[in-house]
């Protein structure tokens, strides 16, 4: 069962309601309470509380300030001028220093916070294939990489720098309840031809206020969320979009499709103007009325203070001290109504987040109910009654019994679409539909090789040594092997970091794939279609190599080639509908399939 909501943001109530900070708990405790680097992020929090207390302490010195230099100038005192410039110069420069240092210290801990979330959600991304598995099941969670690149960091930073700002809001409001109350004894209320003396008065009349305006901020704020939410979905869209361009710029190019690419970004980018423009206009009304709430709040003490002042009952200070009082208190009181559009980004991007790990979580839970498939230790390939299925329905193959020992040669053959790939996916532990048992040796002693074969980002060198390839190979052992797959024009280029995936053809990064072999020495081999771009004297040369120096590897390839049948002595032929074979290359194929006729 799933902690997270899978559909956080879109299906969920856009609420401040428990399921969200429960599932915001969720995300932000382990860092604190479990990880590695709890007790210097609880070091950095301590640090930054102790700087928001002094900034509050100066606060209300300067609040105090107040009282005594407006009297002082309303007494024409000119000795107490120079010292209470002094005075505020002094706290104005700690004030600045532990403000400056405040924001410095929350950045720090955003940053470190992030990098630790980054590392958990990639762990949790890449354990188990999960990223795989995610597009395999197909349920369609948008952009992944926005959520770990962006999102993520934009969590760390609104939840510290809201957090820190309530954590202020408490404590100005701690320091100055008690100012405004006590100052509040002074102000009389006119009403009904009589004064009143109410407890209190300013107090409540600041809460009143910030409720009204929390309020009003809540309702007409409350889109924000889920514009926020699908602005940063839109915009993650209209960058992928531009980065499949480029991942494919030389189909695109050779297909002339630029008039329908171009189409689809504009598009794209339609759907985020549409939506940016929606949220501005949503901002401005949001606007309109928290800019009139916050500047009616300065006049409010003021209105009820002035009439004491023109009765002379109070002093010009006293006027100036309850009108700061009463802003630090309304502020407060009001924090939650003023922070609204941080709040509302905050939201979305934690639905972000939750959404993601409830995703994260769902494709666990199917992983665990779809896959049957057994893994077992050992140093031979040995599957036992093996099923897959796909995810449509349909069945791959049924019962399949298959040992291949080091050193056989086995040829897996069907046609198209058959499930020759999916069976080799199975073999690899990818492939999540499906029951039985699998041996393989591990630790790098299997090598798979698709069609289209993969080169990371990097140097030649890394891609010739990825995945398990020691750093340690030498030079001559990675030029010897470029030169006995016939690319010893590339050995210049070793540690150059190009683009490889696009500057090679496909019958070059086919034949790179290959040198890895050779570099990599595994004891199992699994070649899928992956000499299906090179002409057939090359790929006879290639499969030579294996026979030459690595004789106690087991090949098993999957090809529609007859040139193949002459390098592999065994032949597992898939007929459909779970039906197989298994044989001798030239052996008459006899069906297993309790299906076979
Ligand atoms: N991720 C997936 N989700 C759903 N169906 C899939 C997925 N991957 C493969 N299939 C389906 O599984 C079936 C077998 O695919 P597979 O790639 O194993 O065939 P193949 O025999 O290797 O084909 P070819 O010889 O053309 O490469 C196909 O019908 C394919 O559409």
């Amino acid at each position: 069962m799933s902690q997270y909501s899978a559909d956080a943001g879109l299906g969920s109530r856009q609420r401040f309601d428990r399921r969200f900070f429960a599932d915001v708990w969720r995300l932000a405790k382990p860092y604190f309470r479990e990880s590695e680097e709890r007790w210097s992020a609880i070091g950095l929090l301590v640090l930054i509380v102790v700087a928001t207390v002094g900034g509050v302490y100066i606060n209300l010195r300067i609040t105090n300030w107040y009282n005594t230099f407006y009297n002082a100038l309303q007494t024409y005192q000119a000795d107490k001028f120079w010292p209470l410039m002094g005075e505020f110069s002094i706290l104005a420069i700690i004030g600045i220093a532990l403000s400056v240092y405040q924001t410095y210290l929350t950045q720090f801990l955003d940053l470190r916070w992030r990098r630790w979330l980054t590392g958990t959600f990639l762990t949790r991304y890449l354990n188990a294939r999960t990223y795989y598995h995610m597009e395999v099941f197909k349920r369609g969670q948008d952009n992944p990489d926005q959520r770990i690149a962006d999102d993520l960091s934009s969590f760390a930073q609104y939840t510290s720098n809201l957090v820190s700002g309530l954590l202020s809001a408490i404590l100005n409001l701690t320091a100055f309840i008690g100012l405004l109350w006590v100052l509040s004894a002074k102000v009389v209320v006119p009403w009904g031809g009589a004064e009143h003396h109410i407890p209190g008065f300013l107090v409540w009349a600041a809460l009143i206020y910030a409720v009204a305006w929390t309020w009003v901020a809540a309702v007409i704020g409350n889109p924000l969320i889920r514009l926020n939410y699908h602005q940063q979905r839109l915009q993650a869209d209209f960058r992928f979009s531009l980065v499949r361009l480029r991942e494919n710029s030389e189909g695109v190019a050779l297909y002339g499709g630029e008039a329908k690419e171009r189409a689809q970004f504009d598009h794209r980018f339609d759907h985020v103007f549409g939506n940016y423009r929606r949220l501005l206009l949503m901002q401005k009304r949001f606007n309109w009325f928290t800019t009139y709430f916050s500047q009616f709040a300065i006049l409010l003490p003021y209105l009820v203070a002035a009439s004491a002042y023109f009765a002379k009952a109070v002093p010009l200070g006293f006027l100036m001290q309850i009108s700061s009082a009463f802003g630090n208190v309304q502020s407060s009181f009001a924090y939650f109504a003023t922070s609204y559009d941080s709040f509302a980004q905050w939201h979305a991007v934690s639905d972000r987040l939750r959404g993601f790990l409830g995703y994260i979580e769902e494709v666990e839970a199917m992983q665990r109910k779809e896959s049957h498939v057994e893994r077992r230790a050992g140093d031979v390939l040995d599957v036992q009654k093996l099923t897959l299925r796909l995810p449509a329905g349909g069945t791959i193959v049924e019962n399949l019994d298959l040992h291949v020992e080091p050193g056989e040669r086995l040829l897996v053959t069907g046609r198209s679409g058959i499930g020759k790939s999916t069976l080799l996916r199975a073999i690899a532990g990818i492939w999540p539909f499906g029951e039985g048992s699998i041996a393989l040796p591990d630790g790098g002693r299997s090598l798979f090789l698709p069609q289209k074969p993969y080169l990371p980002l990097g140097s030649l060198r890394d891609a010739l040594l990825y995945p398990n390839g020691s750093v340690k190979t030498s030079d001559d052992a990675l030029v010897s092997a470029l030169e006995r797959v016939g690319l010893p024009g590339l050995v210049p280029y070793l540690g150059d970091l190009q683009p490889w995936a696009h500057m090679l053809s496909l019958g070059e990064q086919q034949r790179v794939a290959f040198a890895r072999i050779l570099l990599q020495q595994p004891t199992y081999v699994f070649l899928d279609e992956a000499t299906s771009a090179l002409d057939e004297p090359t790929e006879l040369a290639l499969y030579r190599l294996l026979d030459e120096f690595l004789p106690r590897t087991a090949v098993v390839s999957v090809g529609h080639r007859s040139t193949l049948f002459a390098f592999h002595s065994r032949r597992l032929q898939l007929l459909g509908e779970g039906r197989w074979t298994d044989g001798a290359m030239d052996a008459e194929p006899e069906s297993k399939s309790q299906y076979a006729t």
